[in-house]
């Protein structure tokens, strides 16, 4: 196995480009990162990985195999450690207290970059370790204000910016987890109707993983009103994937979601951009880069990237959506 030292900042290029400098994170090419999966004695039968395809209209299966499978693997050995340095703490406590707490990670990056598509594989992968069964997957879609409330609020052309989220919801959701709560609720986002769900919630039990997915899981708490900082989200976080790429692949990946979804979801009478599905395809072009120049992409600069390094593992994808390096924080 081959591996290089990254930089904290800026792009690496998987490359070895920077080796002999110091650096916190530890890069691994394509390559090594894959030879890790010859390691790794997957969970998950024939039939069970070819039925992860679902999960993504375009799914490849070697990249499941060769990328998500050694990260699945590396992520049930956290949780291990984390489940072992629990019970040493505990016991030096003298305490003979609840079970440990879930193992909480996010999963942040663009709209549109595949987190969905990667937290569900993770999702499912985990899910099939046995030490594990029972994994959580929540999205912060549901914490977005209503629109009605972010029209009060001058919001409409800034969902998914930090202040769409009503964080403080967001931020007790994730104590109550990590309080050890049995049971929490959280809200939901329905694409359809662009809008949340009122009456609609996820329910979440005993889960022994719960992994949060959304643009902003990574930012840092801002400072109050009284000059304190808070807590923020990943505060609570034990492990956190950035799923990252080229800025101009991802605008081109929205654009073809987009078009896809004019064939699709758009035709339901339902869906808010019903609208959109009589468009031509050059029309629908010009409005999904309107709509990514205007709100995704500054939002991807101003809020998303800037979080990137303070991820525990960075998976860059190449064009194809195939997994280019991987840059993991040294421990
Ligand atoms: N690993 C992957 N391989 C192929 N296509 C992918 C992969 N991940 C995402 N995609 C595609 O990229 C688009 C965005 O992915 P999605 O998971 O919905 O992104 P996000 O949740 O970040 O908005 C979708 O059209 C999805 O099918
Ligand atoms: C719902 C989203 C804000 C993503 O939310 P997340 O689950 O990442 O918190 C995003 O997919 C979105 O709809 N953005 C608004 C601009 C657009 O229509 O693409």
């Amino acid at each position: 196995m081959t591996s290089t030292e990254a930089h904290t900042e800026g792009e690496s290029h998987g490359n070895g480009s920077h080796e002999g400098e110091a650096s916190p994170y530890l890069e691994l090419s394509r390559e090594a990162w894959a030879d890790l999966a010859h390691e790794t004695v997957s969970p998950l039968s024939a039939e069970e990985l070819e039925r992860l395809r679902g999960l993504s209209d375009r799914l490849d299966l070697t990249e499941v195999e060769q990328v998500y499978l050694p990260l699945s693997r590396l992520l049930s050995l956290y949780v291990s450690a984390a489940g072992g340095l629990h019970r040493e703490q505990e016991a030096f406590l003298h305490r003979r207290t609840p079970p440990r707490t879930p193992f909480v990670m996010g999963v942040a990056g663009s709209v549109a970059v595949g987190k969905s598509t990667t937290a569900r594989v993770l999702q499912q992968m985990l899910a099939h370790w046995p030490e594990h069964p029972n994994v959580a997957l929540i999205t912060t879609d549901g914490f977005l204000y209503p629109n009605a409330e972010l029209e009060r609020r001058g919001l409409m052309q800034r969902k998914g910016f930090p202040e769409s989220y009503d964080r403080r919801a967001l931020l007790k959701f994730v104590v109550d987890i990590k309080s050890g709560k049995e049971e929490v609720e959280a809200p939901t986002y329905s694409h359809l109707v662009y809008d949340v769900v009122g009456d609609e919630k996820v329910v979440i039990k005993s889960p022994d993983i719960v992994i949060i997915e959304g643009l902003n899981v990574l930012q840092p708490a801002g400072v109050r009103g009284d000059g304190r900082t808070g807590l923020g989200l990943s505060d609570f976080f034990d492990f956190s994937v950035y799923v990252d790429a080229g800025t101009s692949h991802i605008r081109q990946w929205y654009v073809e979601r987009f078009l896809r979804l004019r064939e699709t979801a758009f035709r339901d009478p339902h869906s808010y951009f019903r609208k959109y599905a009589a468009l031509t395809r050059d029309e629908a072009v010009a409005e999904a880069e309107r709509i990514w120049d205007t709100i995704n992409g500054p939002n991807l600069t101003q809020n998303v990237l800037p979080t990137r390094s303070r991820a525990t593992l960075v998976l860059r994808k190449d064009k194809d959506h195939s997994v280019r390096y991987v840059r993991l924080r040294k421990i």
